[in-house]
């Protein structure tokens, strides 16, 4: 069995330790630990975080695999500090059977970058007419508890009742993007001055909320659990918040994108701003960071979006809706939550792998950095300062609104249960 010694790592941002691996598990954390034959990894001071858990990425495959595969996804994973993607159903064909999760499932095992854990839709062909075969996909190898039509809303709110009734029979939690179809209808960005002035149609912050709304009681009636995906204005926050003051079993995430860009950024008709839920204002970019820190907001959730140039290079309106996040994704929290003020490191394992992986039930991952627990770590430079290059992604694809922007923080390693996926931040 292989041992490697990460020597002088700050451990969720605390004082410097060293960690000593052995196989697939964390042998042993403490102060002057002996080499003993032990490969040396010298952190320096780098901060080391339980391996990263994505609760909502964008693989691709099957159908869309000019866009990503699963191999190129679960490499940007890595690349991002991920050990742990679930992997949305939108995909063609839609992940709604036994058949196709478990095909997902075994590739991502075929992969060896990070775990894949299938997300199963709600309803046959994201259609939202009738429930998908939940229960199979759930009794599947690929063992799938998070279910969602993500890039469509469960909007019948009776078939959004029977999913939540569904899963509550084995733990399972529905995943939902809050988006009311009709208040949507032709809507190219955020309902607001910017959208006005530009004259595209706008998408009103009440499409979002009056699902939240309606969804969380859902869940208080049937007592059953919700969780609501990319939360995007200040009035979803109050919501949730309110939700959880009643003691409804409610998660939510944001995603990287909107702590951090505002719906200005549609001035530039450059549809590499274009995303669904849409950028918001500066009031609601603040309102998110606040929940994100205060825990009305559980997680951090990429949403990483991957779509090829030819979707993204054309007219405004004509372009695909969607953001690369996996690459990016803690540099962005590092510079909106850490660098304010906002969270410490200890924070961010929280919201970027406990909590993910508790919402998922991703066993083995999340998990306190510990003798005993497998070996998922990431090893981040927070002092490190670069400028977003998209040329250098894992990703097949470059969609990144962050191009040529500085952004502070890198991913230097990532073990996957004691295995080196990134070495000094290349893949391995
Ligand atoms: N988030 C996005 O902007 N796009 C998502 C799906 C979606 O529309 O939510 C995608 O699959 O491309």
């Amino acid at each position: 069995m292989s041992k490697i010694l990460i020597r002088g790592a700050r451990v969720l941002g605390g004082e410097p330790q060293d960690v000593l691996i052995d196989g697939a598990e964390i042998a042993e954390v403490g102060q002057d630990l002996a080499a003993d034959g032990a490969e040396v990894v010298e952190a320096g001071g780098k901060v080391l975080l339980p391996g990263l858990v994505d609760l909502h990425t964008h693989l691709r495959e099957p159908g869309r695999e000019d866009s990503e595969t699963v191999l190129t996804g679960t490499r940007a994973a890595a690349s991002g500090g991920y050990t742990t993607v679930f992997a949305m159903a939108n995909t063609f064909p839609v992940a709604d059977t036994a058949g196709v999760v478990e095909q997902v499932w075994r590739l991502g095992k075929e992969s060896g970058y990070c775990d894949v854990q299938p997300i199963g839709a709600v309803t046959v062909g994201l259609e939202g007419r009738k429930l998908a075969e939940l229960g199979a996909m759930h009794e599947s190898a690929a063992g799938v508890t998070v279910f969602s039509d993500d890039g469509k809303c469960v909007d019948d709110a009776v078939i959004m009742r029977r999913a939540l009734e569904y899963v509550k029979a084995f733990g399972g939690v529905v995943a939902q993007h809050a988006q009311e179809p009709r208040l949507t209808e032709g809507a190219q960005m955020n309902e607001g001055v910017v959208s006005a002035e530009l004259g595209l149609g706008g998408w009103p912050a009440v499409a979002e909320e009056s699902i939240i709304a309606r969804d969380v009681l859902l869940a208080e009636h049937v007592g059953s659990r919700v969780h609501i995906c990319h939360l995007s204005t200040a009035g979803s926050v109050e919501i949730v918040r309110w939700a959880k003051s009643r003691g409804i079993d409610v998660t939510a995430e944001v995603t990287p994108h909107h702590l951090l860009l505002t719906d200005e950024l549609v001035r530039s008709y450059n549809p590499v701003y274009k995303v669904n839920p849409p950028l918001r204002t500066e009031a609601d970019v603040m309102a998110l960071r606040e929940a994100l820190a205060d825990g009305t907001i559980d997680i951090v959730a990429t949403d990483h979006a991957p779509h090829p140039h030819e979707d993204k290079d054309c007219e405004w309106a004509a372009a695909a809706m969607g953001m690369v996040g996996l690459e990016t994704a803690l540099s962005v929290v590092q510079h909106t939550m850490v660098d304010t003020g906002l969270l410490t490191w200890a924070g961010v394992a929280e919201r970027m792998s406990v909590k993910p992986a508790e919402i998922g039930r991703a066993t083995g991952q999340g998990r306190p950095v510990a003798p005993g627990e497998p070996a998922n770590l990431t090893l981040v430079d927070p002092a490190y300062r670069g400028t977003v290059d998209p040329a250098g992604f894992a990703s097949r694809s470059r969609n990144t609104p962050y191009e040529g922007r500085e952004l502070p923080g890198r991913v230097t390693h990532t073990w996957l249960r004691g295995r080196a996926t990134l070495v000094d931040g290349k893949l391995q």
